[in-house]
Formats: structure tokens, sequence, C-alpha cells
């Protein structure tokens, strides 16, 4: 089927960041055909006239955990370990199937409506993630997170688990599931627990996705544990020489970011989740400086508290001008390739999204121009990263297909999905 989204204004986000008016995109079957201004083609099977509205890639959440939006407001104002040990998972263990598929969806509707098209996911109970996923459209990097602090025996049930999930799922949704493996930390995984799972990745030919390094006491007790800092412990295990996306580096130094460099680490950086646990500010302009070209996450609702991908570009955009004293610190171009094809090279997927360009798959969207907030419309990019706000988003392509237009999300009955979220954490919380 041919698509043609006219009397648009395109901002493609590809080598350049030139903004086409009065342009048109046209989507074949799952895919960018062509992007142009002026006469648009003919023979076509549907017209979507997108007047006052500006198209860009989707959005790219590179570090999520969606099934924590049961637990929003749930525990807040406290540090990372405390928040983890003495409320995260004492509730997280009462979650079942039911609490994760309903969780997820309720991620999923926010992830829309804020305009991503394409998230990473880190949790338990991954077969009821991926499945939300696939019912709604969107696209996704999806890992089984395993804790390794149990038995020998409960460390080998979840990496079999973990090693299972990325095998049955890895390319579902005629390919817009892909999946990775994902020992949680440095400080919950023993090192020859995190080199098993290393062997696994390079089995089954996939990249891994770690926390690492998010707080100081963090790094702090590595250096106890193990006699080094998070960095050099998981290259001397091997972690670095399978394709690999580290959620935080908050507490790296320069030396820390050379090595990561070179690896070709990716990065994930979560600048709402760091700023409201307390963990501190990743130094984000030194790694640009060593050709480091790191995305954005959002991590899960109960450290952050929303999904809202446009929130993290602006927190990129401003904290580190504040922190370095330098308005170039982050300049608005760079928090938007953060929020888009960065994103896509640190899930490996920027073969197929990250920009607006033919050949690309069609992940994208609208965005209204018309509120008083984005005027006067003489720059767009700048409009995006410093003024937009996720009910600006008004339509939602993946692959070519319409997940939200005008507003209104095409393939999941939203109020259900509150009703069954709400139910769903009633039978947790105790
Ligand atoms: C084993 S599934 C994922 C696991 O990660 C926990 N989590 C959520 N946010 C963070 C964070 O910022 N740092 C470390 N771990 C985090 C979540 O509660 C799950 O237990
Ligand atoms: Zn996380």
């Amino acid at each position: 089927m041919k698509q043609l989204l006219k009397n648009a204004r395109i901002l493609s986000m590809g080598q350049d960041n030139q903004i086409l008016d009065d342009a048109y995109l046209l989507i074949d079957g799952s895919m960018i055909a062509q992007i142009g201004s002026g006469q648009p083609p003919e023979g076509i099977d549907e017209v979507v006239d997108m007047k006052d509205r500006l198209l860009l890639p989707g959005l790219i959440n590179t570090h999520s955990h969606a099934a924590m939006t049961l637990l929003r407001g749930f525990a807040d104002d406290l540090p990372l370990q405390t928040w983890l040990e003495e409320k995260m998972w004492p509730i997280e263990g009462r979650f079942g199937p039911e609490q994760v598929k309903w969780g997820t969806a309720l991620a999923v509707v926010e992830m829309i409506r804020s305009g991503v098209t394409c998230y990473a996911d880190m949790y338990d109970h991954m077969d009821e993630v991926a499945q939300v996923t696939v019912e709604a459209g969107l696209r996704a990097r999806l890992c089984r997170g395993v804790i390794g602090l149990g038995s020998s025996e409960e460390q080998e049930n979840k990496r079999r688990e973990a090693v299972q999930f990325a095998r049955n799922w890895n390319g579902a949704g005629e390919g817009r599931i892909t999946t990775m493996l994902a020992p949680h930390a440095p400080y919950t995984c023993p090192p020859d627990y995190i080199e098993r799972i290393v062997s696994d990745a390079e089995d089954l030919n996939l990249p891994i996705h770690i926390h690492m390094s998010e707080t100081r006491a963090e790094v702090e007790t590595n250096v106890k544990e193990y006699g080094v800092r998070p960095v050099e412990h998981l290259e001397r295990l091997g972690v670095f020489n399978r394709p690999t996306l580290v959620a935080h580096a908050v507490h790296v130094t320069e030396e820390e970011i050379q090595m990561l460099a070179e690896y070709g680490v990716k990065i994930s950086h979560n600048p709402g989740s760091n700023l409201k646990l307390g963990s501190g500010i990743a130094p984000i302009p030194a790694m640009l400086k060593a050709g480091i070209r790191p995305s954005l996450g959002t991590d899960g609702a109960a450290s952050n508290n929303n999904l809202d991908m446009l929130e993290e570009i602006r927190l990129a955009a401003l904290i580190h001008k504040g922190v370095q004293e330098d308005p170039e610190a982050v300049p608005a171009e760079t928090a938007l390739r953060m929020g888009t094809s960065f994103g896509a090279e640190a899930l490996f997927l920027d073969h197929a999204i990250g920009t607006l360009e033919p050949g690309k798959q069609a992940d994208l969207i609208s965005v209204d121009l018309t509120g008083a907030h984005m005027q006067p419309p003489h720059d767009l990019l700048s409009h995006i990263v410093y003024s937009a706000g996720r009910d600006d988003v008004r339509d939602v392509y993946v692959d070519g297909i319409p997940l939200m237009q005008n507003g209104e999300l095409c393939t999941l009955d939203e109020e259900k999905i509150r009703y069954e979220a709400l139910q769903a954490f009633e039978e947790v919380k105790s």
C-alpha cells in the first residue's frame, strides 16, 4: 500500500538538519519511499494532510522498565540502593504476568502518546512485554533482566529463561521485536555469572544491556569487592567484546570514557532518573568530545516519573549547559539526535530507523505547530527541543502503520488498559 503524507514540514535528521517546507513523504508498505517538496507523486492509496505539522523521526527510548508504570509515585525521594532494596524489589517480587502485562500496556500508551516509536526494555515476565508490544505495533529491543543474587540454581534458571526469551522473540512482530541479554548490573551479578551471559550473547549473536556506574556508592562497592571500578571490571569480564549498551554511566572518568569510546560501547543517558534518584549527572559533553554518541532513556516510571522522551531531550540540552557553565555543551541538534539517530545506533538498529530517509522503515511522528508556544515557527528544531510538549505529538507511525492519528490511538484500548493496570496494582500493593 502507498500512503502519502502531504503539505508537511519535514525534519529528516539525516546528514543535515534542513527543514523541507510544503513537503511530502511517500510510504510504500513499511518503508519510506520518497521525500520531496512541490508536486507529490500520483497513484496513491491513502493521502493524509499534514498541514501545520512537522514530521520527524520517531523518538527512541533506549532504557526502560516499562511495567514500572504501576510503581509510579510508589516510593519517591530515596537514593538508588534504598529505593531498590527496600521499596522496588519487595513489591516487584509480588509481580506476576498480569502486573507486567498491564503495567507495560500503560507504558506503551504513554510512550506512543509522547512520540516514542521504539524502546528498549529490561524486566521480568518478558513474554508479556513482547506480546503487548507486538499488539500495539511498537518497535522494541527487549531483554529479560537477570539479577544473580540468589542460589546457583536460581541463577541458572533465570539465565536459561533469558536465553529462551531472547531466542524465541528475536525477529518477532515482522522484525519489529529484537532482543538482547541483560545481566542487571555488576553489583547484582557475580563475575562468573556475567561471563556465562557474555558467552550466551556470543552464541546467540546478540548485544548486551547492563546498568553501569550509576552512583558513586556503586563504584566504591565495586572497588572494594573486585579491586577495580565497574568499567574495568566489565572490560575484564569480556562484556565490551560484545556490542554493548550501558545504562547511566554517570560516574566515569576521562580514561574510562576513552575506553568506552574505543570499544564502541553505547550509552543510554537517563537524565530524569539520575536527577530524581540524586545519582549525579553523566559527563555527556566529555563523551561527545571522545566521539561517543550517547542516546537517551527514561528508565522506569518509578524513578522519573514519566516516560516522556521530549522531556529527556530537553533535560539533556539544559542540564549540561548549567553544569559546564557553557551554553554550547549540548546543542539543541545534538540533544534531538540523542533522542533519534543516536538512539537507533544504541539499539544497533541504525540501518533501519533513526532518520527519515528513503530506504528506512517508516517510523515517524508529527508535531502540531499551531500552539502559541511554537510561535513564531522560524526554528522548528529549536522549538522541538526547548518548547514542544508531549501533547503536541499528533501522529505516530511505525513500519508505516498508524499507531496514533490526530491524537487518537489506533491499536490500543486506552480506557481498558487504565482500568486493568489499576486492578493489577491493587492485587500486589500491601
Ligand atoms: C531485573 S529487571 C530490572 C530491574 O531493574 C530495576 N531498576 C529500575 N531502575 C533501576 C535503576 O535506575 N538502576 C538499577 N536498577 C533499576 C528494577 O526495579 C528491576 O528490578
Ligand atoms: Zn534501569
